[in-house]
């Protein structure tokens, strides 16, 4: 190593032993990740903002969630702060309260698409979509979601199997379940509720599900494609295309905008940024190591929250007139209701809605739209099996 080599590289351990170990949100984290590991500071290379780019279309073809392909075109010499956005919603008064963006009624349309669509294929070709669910274990949360998914099958005339394995039964046992409805023609999606038990590899399990049946968008080829915006995925993660057609659907421009999407989950936060990324928003991404969230997000356009922590965004984390968009669903004990228990969002409802131009409620927003999406991807999947999809995604 050169002399200057070395020097920078103690700078570099020196910074790092500086760093503090883990930033505010480092509760989120299991007590062995906090007390020692931490990720390199992610350099903010915010390199879109404040420069201009040609828009030119080169494929009209792309679906609508993935978002416009456009090519990064620079103007050279970059020109600083070249279209500086107005606040949006600038000049509303902000003692009104926000749009309630409503997640049951946009869930709603959707299943009523997807009902249709999935006559005409009974009438096509004779079959309808199938869709196998697995459950492990007895967590009331991980039921009730299964619950939702089945009753949203059963309204749009897709059908439904379920697999309910003890929480204590082997990683073996989960995987020969996967490959037998891998090998099933009648399924055409695979779901393995998530989390899984702790002694389970949670990536071996998803692995066994064909890429074919992905539904859930978490196989590392589908995340790939995801990433790389020259290529399309087989299938988008569920919850990322909620968030996506919520803001899309209330008329929220994403181009140039910037968004702090809190969580890096692969259910949600990840594939949510990569997703945003493609209809060319600038993205931050906040994490339990982040040092400064409230500031991070306080900047921000457009909020969204999957962090899975009740009450963490508050009304002091928002620019006025910022989206909200909660994807939280935080199991709080409450005896008075049907399950012992009820759901609230990652975000301050009562804080937030006086600041942002709008927001989604839980229950009601985001979540019941997760589920028509993974009714989507199931109606996808058949179609491309039964060859009555129109456009091909890239494998
Ligand atoms: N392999 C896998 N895929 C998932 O997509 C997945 C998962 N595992 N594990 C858990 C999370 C969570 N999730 C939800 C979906 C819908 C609602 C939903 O419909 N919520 C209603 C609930 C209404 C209520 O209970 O009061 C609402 O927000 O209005 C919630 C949560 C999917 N997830």
């Amino acid at each position: 190593m050169g002399g200057a080599a070395a020097a920078a590289a103690v700078a570099l351990l020196a910074a790092t032993r500086r760093r503090p170990a883990a930033g505010p949100l480092a509760f989120l984290l299991p007590r062995a990740a906090r007390a020692g590991l931490h990720e390199a500071a992610a350099p903010a290379a915010e390199e879109e903002k404040g420069r201009t780019r040609r828009r030119r279309r080169r494929r009209s073809s792309s679906s609508r969630l993935l978002g416009p392909d456009i090519p990064d075109t620079w103007d050279s010499p970059p020109r600083a702060a070249a279209r500086p956005s107005p606040p949006s919603g600038a000049g509303v008064d902000y003692d009104s309260t926000a749009t309630i963006i409503d997640g049951k009624s946009v869930a709603e349309d959707i299943r009523f698409q997807i009902a249709e669509e999935v006559r005409q294929m009974k009438n096509a070709v004779g079959h309808v979509p199938g869709l196998a669910v697995v459950l492990v274990g007895d967590r009331r949360d991980s039921e009730s979601y299964v619950r939702y998914k089945i009753k949203g099958c059963e309204e749009v005339g897709i059908k439904s199997l379920l697999a309910e394995l003890p929480g204590n039964c082997t990683e073996d046992v989960v995987v020969d379940s996967v490959s037998r409805f891998n090998e099933d023609p009648s399924v055409h999606g695979i779901l393995v509720q998530l989390p899984l038990p702790q002694h389970m590899d949670e990536e071996r399990i998803l692995s066994a599900i064909s890429l074919e049946k992905d539904v859930d968008g978490f196989h590392p080829l589908n995340v790939g494609n995801l990433a790389l915006r020259s290529r399309k995925p087989l299938f988008v993660p569920c919850a990322a295309k909620a968030c996506l057609e919520l803001l899309l659907q209330s008329g929220i421009e994403l181009m140039g905008k910037h968004v702090t999407v809190i969580g890096r989950s692969k259910v949600v936060g990840l594939p949510t940024s990569l997703l945003l990324q493609r209809h060319h928003a600038t993205v931050s991404i906040i994490h339990a190591f982040t040092t400064n969230p409230e500031e991070i997000t306080r900047q921000s356009d457009i909020v969204i929250s999957a962090a899975g922590v009740a009450n963490l965004v508050r009304g002091s984390w928002l620019k006025k007139g910022a989206v909200v968009i909660d994807v939280g669903t935080n199991p709080i004990e409450d005896p008075t209701s049907d399950y012992g228990y009820r759901l609230t969002g990652d975000v301050c409802f009562e804080e937030a809605v006086k600041l942002a131009s709008a927001i989604t409620p839980v229950p009601g927003g985001v979540g019941p739209v997760t589920i028509a999406m993974l009714l989507a991807n199931t109606l996808d999947s058949a179609k491309l099996a039964y060859g009555l999809a129109t456009e091909s995604p890239e494998l």
